[in-house]
């Protein structure tokens, strides 16, 4: 199935509406396929835009649930009935528009907008529940953080999606704390579209910009459309091994300096991994937009990775042991992250002078025993 933009953007209505069968208006049906704090903050948003735009979409959001047991009943069952997810968003109305549905056959049922946010490590084995089942004028959006790593074979999750599915596959990035976002603190995020090559028009009327931006813009979480799919998945993935790394600054009481300084060699790190593998992305997409330079530094202030590296160093123990205590089911990104790089760089090498020394440190503190303060040794 040919899946490049043009194509998509003939299939299309120029309003975004997904075309029209005997006259009738086919509105665009959401599923969310993932349930956790990102997951349920996201579906708060796509709840209350299916209901401003209606035209364009049925109301209805369906979020695909990975069941589980809460307090004695089944999770789904307790979202359903209160409109919160109290294991993974606890405090936030997630609309009552918002549907779990554990069958992953009934949740992907006539959906033509897919919605992809999952903890990176489960992704492969969704796909496969999914392959051959999913409506073939659908599309999807990516909004996992992390990449997929075969031997020598690296890939973006939009690209995975995008093959493995046969859909078009767009990517959602930024400087999101998922419980700062589900309150309506303000925040910036990317959109990362496909685009015909040498497409110099405004970005916000290619197909895909027009799905996905009336589904995530509001007023407090404010999109910005890139035509760089692979750059903006990427920055999301790598700025976790940053991340990371600035955890074990505050663990080691290294200060406001050190930070700064692992966040901008971070940053470099990130850029040159980017444009080293993937040469179709653009450097403005680390740079000037939301899912470079910003995540790196929000993820490095306040996010998970960099909660539970600082507890590595400060309690002496490690990321398994302190995952499940201190998250409660939420998932760690960083660590497999710099795994999957490490394991990447050692078969298919670099150009890079010196190499990627902070994304190395950071997988040798993490799997290999270093000691925390080794982060800087060859930096
Ligand atoms: N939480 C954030 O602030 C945030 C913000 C932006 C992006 N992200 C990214 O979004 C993605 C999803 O993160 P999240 O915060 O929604 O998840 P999470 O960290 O809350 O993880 C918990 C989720 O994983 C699911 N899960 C557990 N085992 C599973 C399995 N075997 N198969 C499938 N699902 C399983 C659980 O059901 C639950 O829905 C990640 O890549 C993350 O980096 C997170
Ligand atoms: O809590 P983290 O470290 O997984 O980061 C969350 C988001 O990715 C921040 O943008």
């Amino acid at each position: 199935m040919d899946t490049s933009a043009s194509t998509i953007a003939a299939a299309t209505a120029p309003n975004g509406i997904n075309g029209t069968v005997n006259g009738h208006t086919h509105k665009e049906k959401v599923t969310i396929v993932g349930s956790g704090n990102w997951g349920s903050a996201i579906a708060s948003i796509a709840a209350k835009n299916t209901l401003r735009h209606s035209k364009q979409f049925d109301p209805e959001v369906i979020m695909w649930i990975f069941e589980e047991d809460y307090e004695g009943k089944p999770l789904s069952q307790v979202i359903n009935e209160t409109h919160e997810n109290p294991r993974y968003l606890p405090g936030i109305h997630l609309g009552d528009n918002v549907i779990a549905q554990p069958n992953m056959e009934e949740a992907l049922k006539d959906a033509t907008a897919l919605i992809f946010v999952l903890p990176h490590q489960f992704l492969r084995g969704v796909l496969k529940q999914l392959k051959g089942k999913v409506n073939e004028n659908a599309r999807a959006v990516s909004l996992i953080k992390g990449v997929d790593v075969q031997g020598h074979m690296i890939k973006t999750f939009p690209a995975l999606i995008s093959e493995e599915l046969g859909i078009s596959c767009s990517s959602l990035s930024g400087a999101n704390i998922a419980n700062e976002v589900a309150q309506e603190k303000f925040s910036e995020s990317t959109l990362g579209v496909p685009a015909p090559e040498g497409f110099t028009d405004d970005v916000n009327h290619l197909p895909d910009a027009m799905l996905w931006k009336p589904l995530f813009d509001t007023k407090t979480f404010r999109i910005n459309v890139v035509p760089d799919v692979e750059g903006v998945g990427l920055c999301g993935a790598l700025k976790n091994i940053v991340a990371v790394a600035a955890g074990f600054v505050d663990g080691l009481d290294w200060g406001s300096n050190a930070k700064a300084a692992i966040m901008r060699i971070g940053m470099n790190e990130v850029k040159d991994f980017c444009l080293e593998y993937f040469p179709t992305t653009q450097a403005a997409t680390f740079l000037e937009e939301s899912c470079g330079i910003a995540d790196i530094i929000t993820s490095s202030l306040g996010g998970r990775n960099r909660q539970v590296a600082e507890a590595m160093v400060k309690r002496g123990k490690t990321f398994h042991e302190l995952e499940p205590e201190m998250l409660k089911g939420q998932k760690l990104q960083g660590p497999q992250t710099a795994l999957d790089v490490h394991e990447f760089l050692l078969t298919k090498g670099t150009k890079r002078p010196n190499g990627y020394p902070l994304f190395e440190a950071v997988w040798k503190i993490c799997y290999e025993d270093a000691k925390p303060e080794t982060l800087i040794d060859n930096l």
